[in-house]
């Protein structure tokens, strides 16, 4: 199923309405319009599989550690519908030379961002996702976000940093390998 732009039309019209505006007034009048193309765009992941992108893979005399760090992350908080943003860090070690081209690390960074997300389980789906696509030895993600719910609105903590991360394989079972991503990606 594809996205039903009409009915984020319609809803946005009513929230308008609820909140006690109105929504023919001459600067509202394509704001629903304009809102469903953006939710077409920043819940785009929802109609995609970010896993696929990591199907574009080859071989490389390299068995040590590959972080792609910096990544810049946009995603919504399910629980408010507003941003959290900050910067992914992915780092894995491939399986007989199996890699990836380092965009397309980016590019899962960026399909699993694109959904109604806990910062929590987008690390986690990240982390999956090149553990499994790539066989990899090993992959450990760190995402540090600021919550806009945090900030804007309720507790209002500007500056408070969610730092989440997700170790799988070799990060988890050799301690020295842990440490040497956590300090490269600290760097
Ligand atoms: N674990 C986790 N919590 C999140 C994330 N994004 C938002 N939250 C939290 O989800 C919680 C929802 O709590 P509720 O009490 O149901 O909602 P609320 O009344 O709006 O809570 P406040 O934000 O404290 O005002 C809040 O504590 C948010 O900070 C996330 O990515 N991970
Ligand atoms: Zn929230």
């Amino acid at each position: 199923m594809g996205m039903d732009l009409e009915k984020i039309e319609e809803a946005v019209t009513m929230i308008l309405e609820a909140i006690g505006e109105d929504p023919r007034r001459e600067g509202l009048l394509d704001t629903p319009k304009r809102v469903a193309r953006m939710y077409q765009e920043v819940f785009a992941g929802l109609h995609e599989d970010p896993s696929q992108h990591l199907k574009v893979q080859f071989s490389e005399d390299h068995e040590e550690m590959i972080i792609v760090k910096d990544i810049p992350v946009y995603s919504m908080c399910e629980h408010h519908l507003v941003p959290f943003y900050g910067k992914a860090h992915v780092a894995y070690i491939p399986r007989k030379g199996k890699v990836t081209g380092l965009s397309k690390i980016a590019r899962v960074v960026e399909g699993y961002a694109k959904r109604p997300q806990l910062q929590e389980r987008l690390t986690g789906q990240i982390a999956d996702s090149v553990m499994s696509m790539l066989n990899a030895r090993g992959v450990l993600v760190v995402i540090e976000a600021e919550h806009m719910c945090m900030t804007m609105r309720g507790v209002k903590k500007p500056g408070s940093m969610t730092l989440t991360s997700a170790v799988r394989g070799i990060f988890k079972t050799n301690e020295i390998t842990r440490s040497e991503g956590f300090a490269l990606i600290k760097q």
